[in-house]
């Protein structure tokens, strides 16, 4: 019975595995047989050795299996810097397994930090962590952050909230509770523990804006009831509270204005510009145009963006800072609603105050993105599944998150 049991567990094995499952079995089999070939041998001696022969069998396979998931576990992990007790921390990134919370994630744990990620998976994916999974510096949390959250962080990096208009659109009521409900809960959470925020705020927070470029003494140009409000009024109270928090309750917080960011785990339906155009590009697709085209933003590639956020949130300055491309034909749709017309951002500051500017050229990093879609591509078609690029209209009848 014993023996095919090992036979049996060796099949799910590896083939090396099942080979040396089934030949001390075998050995253990040709053992019994002797055994019982040899008549004066008694009873008892014979059913002690078989035993013990079959514990060995099992120690052998186990150690086997031990052996091969040590080997497995040690070459599965990127490289992770040792940091003293003293200078490891306790981190907490919310939605982070999200697009740039993901690259976030592995900066930290590269770093050598302890990582906890929360994520409801909503414009998240467990696959952009995955790599993680069962490391001791990591934990992955599905939850949503409008529901409390209790546990002892040193740090929190709060980046939940759909970001690409579309998706923020596509839920108002959603990102609002997010933005809103979710960042008092992590901020409650901070105060709790005493630990340090960061808020994923956004360019958006300036509106439409009636300066250019914008710094961040710029108080914004927002209509509180068009249909961007639900993200860009979500983050100016995110901000609000932020600043409550740290004048009534000696909170430490840090806010991060992110301008336009691109770069690989960007979702195939994400429906930001660059990665429409770069789909659709691919595609052999008309690049889709909202009104006229001569609509200004400043790209930065995500790389740079995780240096800014790691640097800001160790520095000591807690007022905003702002962190910051076929042969195609162009197809012109109806312009979208409240669309900023011209963004680009004043990052004076972060120079001077983090020493931090981006350095990938856009031209880098749109190839890397445009090779990272295409990967994409040819993965999603050996599935049979080709994603049309999302446009910034909301869409209707589908379940969604409450
Ligand atoms: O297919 C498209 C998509 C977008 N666009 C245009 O391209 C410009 C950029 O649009 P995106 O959707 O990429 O991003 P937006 O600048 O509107 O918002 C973004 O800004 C800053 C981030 O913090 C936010 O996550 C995100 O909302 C807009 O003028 C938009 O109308 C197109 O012309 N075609």
């Amino acid at each position: 019975m014993m023996d095919i049991v090992l036979i049996s567990c060796g099949k799910n094995l590896l083939m090396s595995q099942y080979f040396l499952s089934l030949s001390v079995c075998l050995i253990i089999f040709l053992r019994n047989r002797s055994i019982q070939e040899n008549g004066d041998v008694k009873i008892e001696q014979k059913i002690d050795e078989v035993s013990f022969g079959k514990i060995f069998a099992i120690c052998c396979t186990l150690m086997v299996l031990k052996s091969h998931s040590l080997k497995t576990f040690s070459q599965k992990y990127p490289p992770v810097k040792f940091l003293s007790e003293k200078d490891r921390k306790r981190i907490l990134i919310t939605g982070g397994a999200g697009f740039v919370g993901s690259h976030l994630t592995d900066k930290l744990m590269m770093d050598g930090h302890e990582l906890t990620v929360v994520d409801n998976f909503f414009t998240g994916r467990k696959r952009n962590v995955e790599h993680w999974i069962g490391h001791e510096n990591f934990e992955l949390i599905n939850h949503d952050v409008v529901e409390p959250l209790y546990i002892e962080v040193d740090q929190i990096y709060h980046l939940a909230s759909p970001a690409s208009p579309p998706n923020y659109m596509y839920n108002p009521i959603k990102t609002l509770k997010t933005n809103t409900i979710g960042t008092l809960n992590m901020l409650g959470l901070a105060k709790r523990v005493g630990a340090r925020l960061l808020l994923a705020s956004t360019s958006e927070v300036y509106g439409d804006p009636e300066v250019h470029p914008q710094n961040e003494d710029y108080w914004g140009h927002v209509n509180p009831i068009g249909p961007r409000a639900c993200y860009d009024e979500g983050k100016r109270v995110a901000e609000t509270m932020c600043y409550a928090y740290m004048k009534q309750e000696g909170v430490e917080v840090r806010v991060a204005r992110i301008f336009n960011t691109f770069g690989s785990r960007m979702h195939m339906n994400d429906g930001r510009v660059v990665s429409n155009f770069i789909l659709q590009a691919l595609q052999g697709e008309p690049l889709t145009v909202y009104g006229t085209g001569s609509q200004t933003r400043a790209f930065q590639y995500v790389s740079d963006l995780v240096n800014g956020l790691v640097l800001l949130m160790n520095s000591n300055i807690s007022s905003p800072v702002n962190l910051v491309m076929s042969r195609s034909q162009i197809q012109f749709l109806s312009e979208a609603q409240d669309d900023p017309q011209r963004r680009r951002p004043d990052i004076r500051k972060a120079k001077m105050m983090l020493g931090w500017e981006p350095v990938v050229p856009l031209e880098e990093g749109l190839n890397k993105t445009i090779q990272y879609f295409s990967r994409e591509l040819e993965h999603q078609a050996n599935n049979q599944y080709i994603p049309k690029p999302k446009a910034a209209r909301m869409k209707k009848g589908r379940p969604r998150h409450n």
